[in-house]
């Protein structure tokens, strides 16, 4: 399903209304027709009911004074509420203001502090509150009276009804500035707004359901939009149908690097992971005297003992190894829990430059990339998969730029480097070296754990080596991933979740996807 930005949208409104004759105040109309059918439902008996419509000068404000109508003709009681002057509002929102006053419904203007404060009886005793204040077209930060009536709204115990998204949010980033309308459902049109499934916006939008407006299907499919919310169906669609006449070679030979003293624990779950995606053949390799420990602890996996400095960690001629290894392989993954230092740094560069295999580089791996030119002149796939944490170390800009412009961040990444970039969080990202950027909503709080990101490379890596193309092998891992951790935590809360979960969990996931059609 495609996101789109305010911008984005504000142009496939234009293109509806200019290039093809559908008129602003239709597609007015419909939207504010779908969001009254909304409430409708959710008050359920009409009966008595009270609804404030608060609206805002813009075309968000227009939809609500639609929805007023529309309401009013259902025998609902409605209080309408203009923040600002009418003669302000804007062209098609100043038309349905017009039809509210010939048919006599009143609009209160409020334009002081005394009288937004004032409305707070009105709005605890409310059955529903609309909110129509600020859609797509909000800009910076909170200016007049807004941040006190969101206030008001926020501690009031009325439920609140978002029209296309929650006022305070951005459209295009989920950023909040300020405070935010906390909305209990949100109505939005034609296409879901990025800032509505990114953090900390997602937050504020309660149920969200997208609508139709009457945006012809033809105006959507012209434009060029970058971004993807990965469904359900996506991964179904991805997802190979396996060959009943297979045998584990159709299904590829996986290489992992990882492990060391201490952190055998990663190496175990990587491995797991990529066995019950279906890889056909894992080959783990790691520090010698770890071996007979993980070869305890794995039963489908091959284990490889590989040269280990005096710590237990890979040693640098372990390099040797790992490449003729690598020869009769199809995929390396590496990096969990292989420590970060100078011969794993030595190691990890080494195979980058002079190996043509695809590579899944994560965790102590991010960590020790020496130069990320390296990663241009690849002639295979790379994929990397760090957490903000671990792109703020490699691109040596702070979390908080990353946190504040993650598609943006990502974007760049993936173009200037050449790699498909899965950036881990509550909404992970994954951006090809295309531009094309794909939001995970899938998982929960239960991933927040050590041996997480593991499980991830596992999926990724097992995925990739059965032949399925880079971008969708991280798009699949990440969306089977969370679906795993959110069905476990049904059974176990999110507190209880431990990534091995996860992998026991994936199964239904597989099948919740299948089935899902
Ligand atoms: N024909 C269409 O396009 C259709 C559009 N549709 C609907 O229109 C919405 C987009 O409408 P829009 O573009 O008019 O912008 P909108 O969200 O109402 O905000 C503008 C107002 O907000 C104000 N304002 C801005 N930032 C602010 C801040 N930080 N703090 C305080 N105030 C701030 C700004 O004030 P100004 O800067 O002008 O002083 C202006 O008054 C869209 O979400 C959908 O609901 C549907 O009806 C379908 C057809
Ligand atoms: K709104």
């Amino acid at each position: 399903m495609k996101l789109v930005t305010g911008a984005e949208m504000k142009e496939v409104d234009r293109y509806s209304i200019e290039e093809i004759g559908i008129s602003g105040l239709v597609l007015m109309e419909n939207a504010g027709k779908e969001v009254a059918q909304a409430i409708i439902e959710f008050l359920g008996d009409l009966k008595d009911k009270q609804v404030i419509i608060l609206a805002g000068k813009g075309n968000n404000g227009g939809d609500g004074f639609v929805i007023s109508r529309l309401l009013i003709e259902h025998g609902i009681g409605v209080k309408t509420i203009l923040l600002g002057k009418k003669e302000d509002t804007s062209e098609d929102a100043k038309v349905n203001l017009e039809i509210l006053d010939k048919l006599g419904i009143e609009v209160q203007e409020i334009i002081s502090k005394e009288e937004t404060l004032a409305l707070k009886g009105t709005l605890d005793k409310a059955d529903l509150i609309v909110d129509a204040l600020l859609g797509t077209g909000i800009k910076g930060e909170l200016r007049g009276l807004y941040p006190k009536l969101i206030t008001l709204v926020n501690n009031s115990p009325t439920s609140v009804i978002a029209v296309d998204i929650p006022s305070g949010v951005e459209a295009d980033t989920g950023r909040v500035a300020d405070i935010a309308i906390e909305a209990q459902e949100t109505i939005t049109f034609a296409l879901p707004k990025i800032g509505t499934i990114l953090y900390p916006g997602a937050d504020f939008v309660g149920d969200l359901k997208v609508v139709d407006i009457g945006i012809p299907q033809m105006v959507i499919d012209k434009q060029d939009f970058k971004i993807d919310l990965i469904t359900s169906e996506l991964v179904n669609k991805l997802l190979p149908i396996r060959a009943a006449d297979s045998h584990k070679g159709s299904y590829g030979k996986l290489l992992l690097v990882a492990g060391s003293t201490g952190m055998t624990g990663a190496a175990t779950l990587a491995t797991q992971a990529s066995l019950r995606i279906g890889a056909g053949l894992v080959t783990l390799g790691t520090p010698r005297s770890l071996n007979p420990i993980l070869e305890n602890k794995l039963t489908e996996a091959m284990t490889y003992p590989l040269g280990e400095s005096k710590e237990g960690v890979l040693s640098r001629e372990s390099v040797i190894e790992i490449k003729r290894l690598l020869n009769d392989r199809d995929v390396l993954a590496i990096g969990p829990g292989l420590t970060a230092n100078d011969e794993i740094s030595y190691i990890l560069n080494h195979l980058l430059e002079k190996t043509d295999k695809p590579m899944v580089v994560d965790a102590d791996g991010l960590n020790v990339i020496s130069d990320l030119n390296i990663l241009k002149g690849r002639g295979a796939p790379t994929i990397l998969t760090p957490h903000p944490g671990e792109l703020s170390r490699l691109i040596n800009k702070s979390i908080e730029i990353i946190r504040d412009n993650p598609i943006e961040v990502a974007k760049n990444f993936a173009r200037d480097y050449n790699v498909t970039l899965v950036l881990k969080g509550a909404r992970t990202i994954i951006a090809t070296p295309q531009g094309q950027i794909y939001i995970n909503h899938t998982g929960n709080s239960g991933l927040a754990t050590g041996g997480s990101g593991d499980v991830l490379t596992g999926l990724i890596s097992g995925l990739l080596v059965q032949g399925i193309d880079e971008v969708s092998a991280t798009i699949i891992g990440v969306y089977l991933h969370g679906l795993a951790a959110d069905l476990a935590a049904e059974d176990l809360t999110e507190y209880s979740l431990l990534p091995s979960d996860i992998i026991d969990y994936l199964p239904q996931s597989l099948k919740a996807v299948r089935s899902d059609k």
